[in-house]
């Protein structure tokens, strides 16, 4: 039965209210879904209610209600429980869909395809979209909006249960991408897993600088070791259930560090530069690849820095003041150094309006970097 009007029928059963599974509850929630959360951590079960990302299972249960038979059961567990409970959903609920969200793939596919249960009801997916951070108090209910959802029906999950699951991903915004088990994790090694891999390398290499050297770090390194922060506790099951394809990826990468620290060693050699000019514009390549905004086409967008001062409200201000005078933002993104009394606000802007956006903020007071 569904509660409002959303295309997904509930109850939705989310078994792991971290960050994950909590975000899930509170975008279902905002879509008037009925949710149930159930977490090994009754703290985490009680803050996932608390939020709004639906009602206790533990707390229908001490007041003697009984959950209502749940349509879907969204497991979203560590990886390495992922499994068993999704086994344990099949049976428990004979009537569910049950699907997981894990960052891998084919070991649970593997076991649940190995276990004596009616697996035409699971199906596995993946939302390509967190945070660096967990636990339920991180959660948002925004987190997957126009953001990649993979699909990866096996060869016995029911149609139904696929369309189940697409109807979850799209009521939450997300953009859902079919791929089979050994593609989708073959994918995210290099996608997801190996950059986790390079940013907590490269921060690792900060444990003992010191603190003024740190202090002289612009955003490219804080882009680049964002991600470092994530819990190792996670990454640890991620990267060993997907270490094959892992590996492989850094087969790949370790050629290039190793011809690079070659290069480096003797930089005057003949074709030395040539050599690091070539591995800088193969890396120029690759970005240039990724695509832009809602999976679309990379997009050349052109870009303005904006000096704000560090008050209340002058980046609000800024962005009224842009949408007076119609210009679409593509893209937004703060710098902001502890201890300076200024931020700077990079947007993205289609190159047609770039000029006459600079002249009329100029023209506004503002002060703007081309
Ligand atoms: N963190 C991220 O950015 C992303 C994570 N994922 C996947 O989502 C899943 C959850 O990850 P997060 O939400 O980040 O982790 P989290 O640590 O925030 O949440 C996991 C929750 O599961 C609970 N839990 C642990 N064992 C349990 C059990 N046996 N039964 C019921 N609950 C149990 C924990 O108490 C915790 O509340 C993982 O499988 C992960 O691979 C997928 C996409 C992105
Ligand atoms: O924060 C980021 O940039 C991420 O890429 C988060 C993320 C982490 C794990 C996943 O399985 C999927 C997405």
């Amino acid at each position: 039965m569904s509660v409002g009007l959303s295309a997904v029928e509930g109850p939705v059963l989310i078994i792991g209210a971290g960050l994950l599974g909590s975000s899930i509850g509170l975008g279902l929630r905002a879509q008037s879904v009925d949710v149930v959360v159930s977490d090994a951590s009754p703290t985490n079960e009680a803050v996932a209610e608390d939020i709004g990302a639906g009602r206790s299972l533990r707390a229908l249960e001490q007041s003697q209600e009984s959950l209502p038979d749940p349509a879907v059961v969204v497991v979203a567990s560590p990886p390495d429980v992922t499994a068993s409970i999704v086994i344990e959903s099949l049976r428990k609920y004979p009537h569910a869909t049950v699907m997981d969200i894990s960052s891998v793939k084919r070991s649970i596919v593997e076991d649940v395809l190995a276990a004596n249960v009616d697996a035409s009801r699971y199906v596995g997916t993946h939302p390509m979209a967190g945070r660096e951070k967990s636990g339920p108090v991180a959660a948002r209910g925004e987190l997957f909006t126009s953001m990649p959802w993979v699909i990866c029906a096996h060869e016995s999950t029911r149609p139904e249960a696929v369309k189940t699951a697409v109807t979850i991903a799209v009521e939450l915004g997300a953009t859902v991408t079919h791929l089979d088990v050994e593609e989708h994790d073959r994918t995210v090694a290099l996608i997801s897993h190996v950059p986790q891999v390079m940013s907590s390398l490269l921060a690792s290499r900060l444990q003992d600088t010191p603190l003024y050297a740190l202090g002289l770090a612009g955003q490219g390194l804080r882009d680049t070791v964002r991600i470092a922060g994530s819990d190792p506790g996670l990454w640890v099951q991620i990267l060993s259930a997907n270490a094959q394809p892992v590996v492989q990826t850094l087969y790949g990468v370790r050629e290039d560090l190793e011809r690079l620290i070659k290069t480096l060693e003797s930089p005057t050699a003949s074709g030395a530069r040539l050599d690091i000019a070539q591995l800088m514009s193969e890396g120029n390549n690759g970005v240039n690849r990724i695509p832009g905004k809602h999976g679309g086409a990379p997009a050349a967008f052109s870009q303005m820095t904006v000096l704000v001062d560090d008050t209340p409200g002058q980046i609000a201000q800024l962005l009224a003041e842009i949408g007076e005078l119609g210009v679409n933002l593509e893209d937004l993104r703060l710098e902001h150094s502890p201890g300076q009394p200024a931020g700077l606000v990079e947007i993205s802007v289609n190159p047609n309006e770039h000029e006459k956006l600079v002249e009329d903020l100029t023209e506004r007071g503002w002060k703007v970097v081309r």
